[in-house]
């Protein structure tokens, strides 16, 4: 009899074991997180909700590099990495642009930080104005632009230097709710085609839902991970998604483990 070894797939990215304290002068450190542990596997779509500050940008951040643990280690397809690293991108509710840049020099940006020569980075650049659908605005500058413009910009740019890994701070966060739905469309069906792991918060359950494979609840300060939701709606999603039922269950689900969460706490406070 031969037995067979099942390899395990290394997660695009491990968090393992994260706490962080933040210093506060005269004061306890603030506990931001404790003891958080998640894998995220290769092309998945995984979604941070909780309280407001259970340390869910906290955590983005640490993954990204840009924040120091406390304790615990963030692993990037199975290496230890403590700095920002090409393969990561990450995409900021305020958008974040230069303002003295126009869309293209917004997309180029990153590219030309990378090294990438300049023939190549036009035709990047073409090829992300078109997926976000911008063409015709190349030239404008953010001020010229609505907000689900400029954040359809700040989309290209973290894209535009193909990254394995997108990190996203609630990113539509600041959007009408109209448009908060066509770029939640937009992001579907550019997820589809490129299949990165993604790392998306949101205060927003319905946005959850609908982008995920899974979502992250998260409890108040200090975060810990509460529970972990698969998102079992089928693929690829579109307007009819928000009406299947399943979705308005899931939907349903979440907020009354936030609602429950934030009563508790409430009532503590
Ligand atoms: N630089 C800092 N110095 C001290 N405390 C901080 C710092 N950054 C965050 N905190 C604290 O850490 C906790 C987690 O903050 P964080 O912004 O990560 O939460 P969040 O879940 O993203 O919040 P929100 O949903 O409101 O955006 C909060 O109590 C916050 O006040």
């Amino acid at each position: 009899m031969t037995t067979q070894t099942i390899a395990k797939p290394v997660p695009a990215i491990e968090v393992a074991g994260v706490t962080k304290d933040y210093a506060v002068s005269g004061m306890e450190p603030t506990r931001a997180l404790d003891e958080v542990s998640l894998d995220i596997q290769p092309g998945e779509f995984v979604s941070l909700i909780g309280p407001s500050g259970c340390g869910k940008t906290t955590l983005l951040r640490i993954i990204d590099g840009l924040e120091p643990t406390t304790s615990g280690q963030i692993l990037i397809d199975g290496t230890v990495t403590a700095a920002p690293g090409p393969e990561r991108a990450m995409v900021f509710q305020s958008f974040a642009l230069l303002p003295w840049r126009t869309v293209r020099e917004n997309i180029e940006f990153g590219l030309s930080v990378r090294g990438v020569a300049k023939g190549e980075r036009g035709e990047i650049v073409d090829r992300y104005v078109s997926m976000i659908g911008l063409n015709g605005f190349e030239d404008r500058y953010p001020d010229q632009l609505s907000g689900g413009m400029q954040q359809r910009v700040g989309l290209a740019r973290a894209l535009a230097v193909n990254p394995q890994i997108l990190l996203m701070d609630e990113p539509f966060g600041a959007l009408d709710a109209q448009t908060r739905h066509l770029l939640q469309l937009d992001l579907e069906r550019i997820w589809q085609d490129g299949k990165k792991s993604v790392v998306f918060v949101t205060h927003d359950m319905d946005e959850a839902v609908f982008l995920s494979d899974r979502i992250v609840i998260m409890s108040p300060r200090p975060g810990r991970i509460q529970e972990i939701i698969e998102v079992d709606l089928p693929r690829p999603r579109s307007d009819d998604s928000r009406r299947d039922p399943r979705f308005l269950e899931l939907s349903a689900y979440v907020w009354e483990q936030l609602k429950s969460m934030i009563v508790r706490d409430g009532a503590q406070g």
